[in-house]
């Protein structure tokens, strides 16, 4: 376990793609100074780089599969670092995706305190991204793309919340009402945490 990281406060934050979650880690982040690192953002980032590793990475996102997981917790481990003298608390969102991926990050960093569970249905989150796809000129946010991301959320994702919902720590956001009402719910779960 990275000794920096040793108390700090964790918060994961899955839903499936365009639920919401990068919209309601910015007002967290706002209100409560925490440090919103998204495993999507980190990867864009290495492909915006033009790296090598980039490109690798870029055809994976294309086609809406998953990363190889150490490669996604490696950046993460990384940001989480360079963030550890300042950092109120985390909020790692769209990670993890699939069990193994948040046992991985057990091991190698720590443990959650919550999972905020950004749930809207799958019509809204197609509808959402559509609309996103129109200006957000990412790769994957079209229709081929988008639904093998909702394929893989419901295959590999949900067993995520599944896995947490028996340690207690998982709060359930309705993310299909307005942006405002959906944090005012996000609200009581991170000052539950306090
Ligand atoms: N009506 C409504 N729209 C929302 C809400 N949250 C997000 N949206 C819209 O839905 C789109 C997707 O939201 P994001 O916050 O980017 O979703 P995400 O879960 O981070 O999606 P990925 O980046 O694909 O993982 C955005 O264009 C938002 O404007 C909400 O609570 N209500
Ligand atoms: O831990 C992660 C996070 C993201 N991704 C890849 O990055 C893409 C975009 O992820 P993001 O969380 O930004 O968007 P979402 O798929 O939730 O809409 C995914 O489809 C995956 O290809 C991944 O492989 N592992
Ligand atoms: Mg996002």
């Amino acid at each position: 376990m990275a000794d920096k990281l040793k108390d700090a406060k964790i918060v994961f934050v899955v839903g499936g793609p365009g639920s919401g979650k990068g919209t309601q880690c910015e007002k967290i982040v706002a209100k409560y100074g925490y440090t919103h690192l998204s495993s999507g953002d980190l990867l864009r980032a290495e492909v915006a780089s033009g790296s090598e590793r980039g490109k690798q990475l870029q055809a994976i996102m294309q086609k809406g599969e998953l990363v190889p997981l150490d490669t996604v917790l490696d950046m993460i481990k990384e940001a989480m670092i360079a963030k550890a003298d300042v950092s109120k608390g985390y909020l790692i969102d769209g990670y993890p995706r699939e069990v193994k991926q948040g046992e991985e990050f057990e091991k190698k960093i720590g443990a959650p305190a919550l999972l905020l569970y950004v749930d809207a249905k799958a019509e809204t989150m197609v509808k959402r991204l559509m609309k996103r796809g129109e200006t957000s000129g990412r790769a994957d946010d079209n229709e081929e793309t988008i639904k093998k991301r909702l394929d893989l959320y419901y295959k590999a994702t949900e067993p995520v919340i599944a896995y947490y919902e028996k340690r207690g720590i998982v709060r359930k956001i309705n993310s299909e009402l307005p942006v405002d009402e959906v944090f005012a719910i996000v609200e009581k779960a991170i000052d539950e945490l306090k």
